[in-house]
């Protein structure tokens, strides 16, 4: 395969409705995306940075000026890249995991576009559609969320995750209890808002039978989470602090968690995410495919992945309309709670271009 060059392109699109997490409320993305153009075909990265390092140490600028001055040159200096060289090319470049994900995803998927070949079912996928959880903000009262958490129960997502922060974490988890009784799916997302010196109150929440809690301390707090896990009898779940096959490993053997959310940016790419994957289902841990509010070209790989068979509890792999009211591919609809895994080559989806052309507030051509 030989690539002739990279686009960097970024787009606005306004959230459906404003997302509060405890690490702020986000009511616009600026996401970038990456093409990698070939000689007979093209693919499609999405980064999944914020423009604020709020989530993770990425922002958009930070990743833009990686992929520029470093990452796609060293793809440039190397012979035949393709989608599985990718990593070992950007490995000698410390961290930026997110902006090296967008790039082996956009190589990856040119690839596959070429050769006509599925990424799911290069990926390992069992399933040609994946049930859908859906991630619910922190909002301003528990009247307001009940209203939110079932109007998503209407449309047929099969599990509520609700966002918790210090104040916000026991009542409204008892009022969803409380209202739509004790069948439902539900899980937490603290996103790092707690210490160790929260567990007693956290223990609070093993009265509501919840499949997990997510990331309730620091993303390098592996030991703290080990000790947490010991207080309470909810299953605590990783993603921050997953990073990579190897802190899997090691979140595991030191018993920080039993459930990890898998994001393919998080760990740099489709291929360390599948690794992840394999790690777990080898130690019997369970897996569920994470979200980071991705347009349908991220959308359409996380429904590959999610495909696969350790992937045993539904992710966060929302419908478009959860949080775009027009995304820039054909929207994936929520079928019966479920999605379909695209079928097409490589991701399966291309951008619309209308939509590209009218969201885009920047893009860069870089030759190869
Ligand atoms: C679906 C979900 O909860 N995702 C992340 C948090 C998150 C929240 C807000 C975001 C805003 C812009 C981009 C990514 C974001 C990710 C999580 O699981 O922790
Ligand atoms: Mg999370």
């Amino acid at each position: 395969m030989k690539l002739t060059g990279f686009e960097l392109r970024r787009i606005g699109l306004p959230l459906a409705a404003p997302f509060r997490t405890s690490f702020g409320t986000q009511t616009h993305r600026d996401i970038l995306l990456v093409r990698a153009v070939t000689g007979d075909a093209e693919g499609w990265g999405e980064c999944v940075t914020l423009p604020d390092p709020l989530y993770s140490e990425e922002y958009v600028d930070g990743a833009v000026d990686v992929l520029t001055r470093f990452l796609i040159p060293a793809l440039a200096g190397a012979d035949d890249v393709d989608g599985a060289r990718v990593a070992t090319v950007l490995a000698p470049f410390k961290g930026h995991r997110m902006a090296k994900a967008a790039l082996e995803m956009a190589v990856l998927d040119a690839e596959l576009k070429e050769l006509g070949r599925p990424l799911a079912r290069e990926l390992g996928a069992v399933h040609p559609r994946v049930p859908c959880g859906v991630s619910v903000g922190i909002m301003d009262s528990v009247p307001q969320l009940l209203d939110a958490v079932g109007g998503y129960l209407e449309q047929g997502y099969v599990r509520v995750k609700l966002k918790i922060e210090p104040g916000w974490d026991v009542a409204p988890v008892r009022a969803v209890r409380n209202r739509f009784g004790g069948e439902v799916l539900l899980q937490v997302d603290a996103n790092t808002a707690y210490t160790l010196a929260d567990a007693r109150h956290l223990a609070q929440l093993d009265a509501f039978d919840l499949l997990l809690i997510e990331q309730p301390l620091e993303e390098d707090d592996i030991l703290g989470h080990a000790q947490l896990a010991r207080q309470l009898s909810t299953p605590v779940c990783l993603d921050e602090s997953i990073t990579s096959a190897r802190t899997a490993a090691a979140a595991i053997s030191l018993g920080a968690c039993s459930v990890i959310n898998i994001k393919p940016g998080r760990v740099g790419g489709y291929l360390e995410a599948r690794r992840i994957h394999d790690l777990c289902v080898a130690h019997g841990v369970a897996v569920w495919c994470g979200g980071m509010l991705e347009t349908g070209i991220g959308r359409a790989a996380n429904v590959a992945l999610a495909a696969l068979p350790g992937f045993t509890l539904p992710g966060d792999t929302s419908a478009s309309d959860r949080y775009y009211r027009t995304d820039i591919t054909s929207p994936f609809v929520l079928d019966d709670g479920y999605l379909d895994v695209p079928a097409g080559a490589g991701i399966g989806v291309e951008p619309l271009a209308e939509e590209l052309d009218a969201t885009t507030t920047w893009t860069q051509w870089i030759p190869l």
